[in-house]
């Protein structure tokens, strides 16, 4: 079985280092010496310094939001690979639906951005996902496969065997709408499937593939128990030390039972 990654995705939050500290310090606390499931957090660039110092001698990986995909040189505002590695990142969220649509990113970009963290040996975690009226016009396995292939284009499969994916459906982020342990199984055996048409069965049974859009400590269960679903990405819900651990718990509760 793949070993499920529970990360949690902080967006632009919270607005003090005191905070962001706390809460990493909660996490920590709360995990312990834990590994039976794979956990990450994704702070703000401005406090991975500080976060990397708390989460001293904890498994619990931290992750850049974003990254460009320059190492160095005349980027305005931008934060490059190496940087990220420099201050203890061991993972990078790329293309997630909020840079996708407000920021305009193209899967090109996250494509170019995808080699970059590849090459620092960063593990990325590259969001795919439909919006609602892509969802309502039938458009989400089209809309899918144009992200994967764009996305993960010219990828060997032994590096997309080191990929996460984050399949989280725009509709369900921040809304309190989940998409139902069948809508989101449903997506993540067409992603499975892609990944073994492209790069062989072998990969795509070793690629861990997460789930995010409202994922909460009573829904966790449900959707972690899918058998295509790896783990999962959470906004709101990470922004509380005991709901992110609760989260965790019930990946490990899955992780106990085994999956069928
Ligand atoms: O976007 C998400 C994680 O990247 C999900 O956010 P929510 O859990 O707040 O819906």
């Amino acid at each position: 079985m793949r070993t499920l990654l529970i990360a949690g995705n902080w967006k632009l939050n919270p607005t003090t280092v005191e905070a962001a500290s706390a809460l990493a310090e909660g996490v920590k606390n709360g995990l312990g010496a834990a590994t039976d499931v794979h956990v990450a957090i994704a702070p703000p660039f401005v406090f991975l310094t500080q976060i990397d110092g708390v989460l001293s001698g904890s498994p619990i990986g931290l992750s850049g939001q974003d990254m460009y995909w320059e190492n160095s040189g005349a980027f305005t505002g931008e934060i490059s690979g190496p940087m990220l590695v420099d201050v203890g990142c061991t993972h990078v969220i790329l293309g997630h639906s909020e840079r996708r649509h407000g920021q305009g990113e193209t899967n090109a970009q996250v494509n170019a951005k995808l080699k970059a963290a590849l090459g620092v040996k960063l593990i990325p975690i590259v969001c795919i996902g439909e919006t609602k009226d892509e969802r309502l016009a039938e458009q989400t396995e089209a809309v899918l496969l144009e992200q994967l292939s764009g996305s993960l284009a010219g990828l060997s499969p032994e590096e997309m065997a080191g990929v996460v994916l984050a399949y989280e459906p725009v509709w369900a982020i921040g809304t309190g709408l989940t998409a139902s342990p069948e809508q989101a199984q449903a997506a993540h055996a067409y992603i499975r499937g892609w990944l073994t048409q492209v790069f062989g069965e072998a990969t795509a049974a070793r690629v861990v593939v997460q789930y995010g859009g409202s994922v909460k400590p009573d829904n966790a269960i449900e959707l972690l128990s899918c058998p295509d679903i790896d783990g999962a990405l959470v906004g709101g819900a990470a922004l509380k030390a005991a709901d992110f651990l609760a989260i965790i718990k019930a990946g490990q509760e899955v992780t106990a039972r085994g999956k069928s």
